[in-house]
């Protein structure tokens, strides 16, 4: 009995700490105690049919070795997503920093999903900046030069004018309209963080754009290229879509 129960707790470990691990009720296990779980009990000796003597029965094997499967995967899973999330909120840096590719003409969506990051130094140290309130007097609308030379630190964004405002913009195309909303969310996060919102779009359910501008001001500012230079920043894995977002 003690070691059909061992079985059984050890079943239903994996599943329930797994959960635990998913809702961020404890902390994922350092990785020799996964080993440690997956490891079949060397002293159980594997045995077909019905239990001989101090055998377990094949099928409860399988149905073990089945759980510790599902549990290595959901454990992978939280490994891959921790990861993503670091790189999202800057804990874990960018794998290999290097300088702003020109992607043109190549799939950009692969570079960012590749490294969860496309930056230069200038780059970065834009989207280490933070925002300053957008009802301070000090706050005046840039020049158009200006706002040219700070458009190469804010790689794939461009310059357009509305009712004669000068804005950044920039557009990609996600993978079905949900990922378009957590896009939205990633987003939203910065610009709740930072006090300063862009205009976001989604349109034809998988096109996200962005406008982003100072209101107060009506044109561009230091805060928007910062907001766009963290926009960049964001691990964007599992939201776009792998074809379109190539530079025009
Ligand atoms: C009081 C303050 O100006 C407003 O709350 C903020 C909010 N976010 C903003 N965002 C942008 N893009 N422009 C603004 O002028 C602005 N103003």
């Amino acid at each position: 009995m003690i070691r059909a129960a061992t079985v059984q707790a050890r079943l239903l470990l994996p599943r329930s700490y797994a959960s635990q691990v998913s809702m961020g009720k404890i902390d994922p296990p350092p990785w020799e105690h996964i080993i440690e779980h997956l490891r079949p009990a060397a002293d159980v000796p594997l045995s077909v049919g019905r239990a001989g003597k101090g055998g377990v029965p094949l099928a409860s094997r399988l149905r073990e070795a089945f759980a510790s499967w599902v549990w290595a995967m959901k454990v992978y899973g939280l490994f891959r997503s921790y990861v993503s999330s670091s790189l999202t909120n800057g804990i874990v840096s960018c794998p290999t920093p290097f300088h702003q590719m020109d992607t043109r003409g190549q799939d950009e969506n692969k570079v960012l999903t590749a490294r969860g990051c496309h930056t230069s130094p200038e780059s970065q140290e834009l989207a280490d900046k933070s925002c300053v309130p957008c009802s301070s007097k000090d706050l005046h609308p840039m020049s158009e030069d200006s706002a040219k030379k700070l458009l190469e630190q804010v790689n794939g964004w461009e310059l357009t004018t509305e009712g004669g405002i000068l804005k950044l913009h920039r557009a990609w195309k996600v993978k079905n309209f949900l990922k378009g909303l957590e896009f939205f969310q990633l987003v939203a996060a910065i610009a709740e963080a930072e006090g300063h919102h862009p205009d976001l779009h989604l349109v034809g359910w998988n096109n996200v754009k962005i406008d982003v501008w100072t209101h107060s001001v009506r044109g561009l500012t230091d805060n928007d290229f910062i907001l766009a230079a963290k926009i960049n920043h964001l691990n964007l894995e599992g939201i776009l879509s792998k074809r379109a977002n190539v530079q025009k």
